[in-house]
């Protein structure tokens, strides 16, 4: 039989630009970073403060990064590593932070410091990185506080080990882990050469390792608006947690004037909750972010089932003999060669997907309704069941797909949520067992919806028969109506 159409799961990062095929994992070990990292701030404790959290608070303090004279929050550490203490009972939506433009780092920073003039034209988070690098290796960096208190490593997945990743195996976090990496690597490799080698005298010794570090605490620190052009860290903002159980996202933070005289820019942080002296205050990162997501940029999962998502990728193929004319439909719904479709476990079929799936399984004796006379109006019969044919297929390719894809997977569903059951999980193996089972159960819903609509496949009623009902030929039971002759 011939594939007239190409069906693939895979990732739905948005942040990668390239779709190249993705190279599996190098088992070289990492080797060592040689820029000399400050020890984890992550490890357990009791403590909610330390030395270097201590140094940088009277940094924060004597620069003036907080104008209140008593302010409402102080950084500690906490289960999730740093955090934001509140000082006093704090109430819903009051500011409890401004940090004035002149504490941010943001591409301005870099292009105002020693090296701006060899980063002109940098997509502003490498800038960012080759920034941060930089100060960290400056024994006298007037930044040395803050990065004294960044993280050496977080949960996010592309800091896992191989051993680590091998949890992951079938998931389309994987891949979008592998892919990440890969785009870091090629960016270092880019910056490598063009601008660290040739300036030497500028830039540490920088390993692919330094790079991926300082990919990882911006993804993790950067605020879901501030990002792409607008990337910027805001030091002590950026110790905000996120807790899932808070639902308002927009109205935590802002950035806005310093006043009526100031022209200077302030990040405002407001509390999207109440909370009592002695707690933290926390925020929602971003509503929109799958589990995957969250796991790539933060390295932790929510356990809310509509979290864990998965991408069907759908593609008119290029040897499809109606490929030109399909295109054109595709685009003119405002969807093209390649589609995405994004399912939430438990939401039906995202919007599109039927219409778009019936049009690339169009062939044999459906294909007239290809021809140009029909170009207005063939989405809208697209929208339902166009042939038993062209319906079966559909049904027939997702489901081979689904069960393609579930069987890459090492464990089933319930060996996932044996394993949830345990108490003091190591958090990246949970992290791991949450998507992947996230991700199973999505596979399994698609699988099922296509399952019950292959047993409607006698009862739906097609394209021919709406067609000859709308002429008033088909009776309310179905039956044919023929008008004898007088
Ligand atoms: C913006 S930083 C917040 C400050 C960070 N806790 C630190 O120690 O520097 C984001 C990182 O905090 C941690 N984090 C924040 N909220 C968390 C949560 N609800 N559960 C687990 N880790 C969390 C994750 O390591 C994440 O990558």
């Amino acid at each position: 039989m011939t594939t007239i159409f190409f069906l693939s799961s895979s990732s739905s990062s948005s942040i990668f630009t390239t779709s190249k095929p993705l190279k599996p994992f190098s088992s070289k070990k990492p080797k060592k970073p040689t820029l000399h990292l400050t020890k984890s701030i992550l490890s357990s404790t009791t403590e909610t403060s330390s030395p270097a959290l201590q140094t940088f608070w009277q940094w924060v303090c004597d620069k003036g990064v907080i104008s209140n004279k008593s302010p409402s929050i102080k950084p500690g550490i906490v289960p999730q590593g740093l955090g934001l203490i509140a000082q006093r009972n704090i109430s819903r939506n009051e500011v409890v932070l401004e940090v004035p433009k002149k504490f941010w780092i943001n591409y301005d920073t870099v292009v105002a410091s020693e090296i701006g003039k060899f980063c002109g034209g940098l997509k502003p988070w490498v800038a960012i990185a080759l920034f941060l690098l930089r100060e960290k290796s400056r024994k006298d960096s007037p930044w040395r506080s803050y990065l004294d208190i960044l993280p050496i490593t977080t949960n996010s997945t592309i800091h896992w080990s191989e051993e680590e990743l091998s949890e992951l195996q079938g998931t389309q976090l994987l891949s979008t882990t592998i892919g990440a990496k890969d785009y870091v690597q090629s960016e270092f490799l880019k910056v490598e050469e063009e601008i660290i080698l040739p300036n030497k005298h500028m830039f540490p010794s920088i390993t692919v390792d330094d790079f991926l570090w300082a990919f990882g605490v911006l993804r993790s620190r950067a605020f879901s608006r501030l990002r792409g052009e607008n990337f910027v860290l805001i030091p002590l903002a950026d110790l905000i947690n996120h807790d899932p159980s808070i639902t308002t996202q927009d109205s935590s933070y802002e950035i806005k004037g310093g006043g009526l005289f100031s022209r200077e820019l302030l990040f405002s942080l407001r509390a999207p909750v109440s909370v009592k002296a002695g707690e933290q205050v926390l925020i929602q990162y971003d509503l929109q972010k799958s589990n995957a997501e969250l796991a790539l940029d933060y390295g932790f999962a929510e356990l809310k089932p509509d979290r864990n998502t998965y991408t069907l990728t759908l593609q008119i193929s290029e040897s499809d003999p109606f490929f030109q004319d399909k295109l054109d439909i595709a685009e003119s719904n405002g969807l093209g060669e390649i589609a995405y479709f994004d399912f939430i476990l438990g939401n039906s079929l995202p919007p599109a997907m039927l219409p778009y799936l019936r049009l690339v399984a169009l062939g044999g004796t459906d294909a007239f309704l290809l021809e140009s006379i029909f170009r207005n109006s063939i989405w809208d019969f697209l929208e339902l069941p166009v042939s038993r044919a062209n319906e079966e297929l559909i049904c027939q390719a997702i489901r081979d797909t689904c069960r393609t894809a579930l069987s890459g997977f090492g464990t089933t569903i319930e060996e996932d949520e044996k394993l949830l059951e345990r108490e003091n999980l190591d958090p990246r193996l949970e992290l791991a067992v949450r998507v992947r089972a996230g991700e199973k159960k999505i596979l399994e819903q698609i699988d099922g919806i296509f399952k019950d609509r292959e047993l409607e496949l006698d009862v739906l009623e097609y394209y021919q028969e709406r067609r000859l009902k709308d002429l008033g030929l088909v009776g309310e039971q179905g039956d044919i109506i023929f008008w004898e002759p007088k």
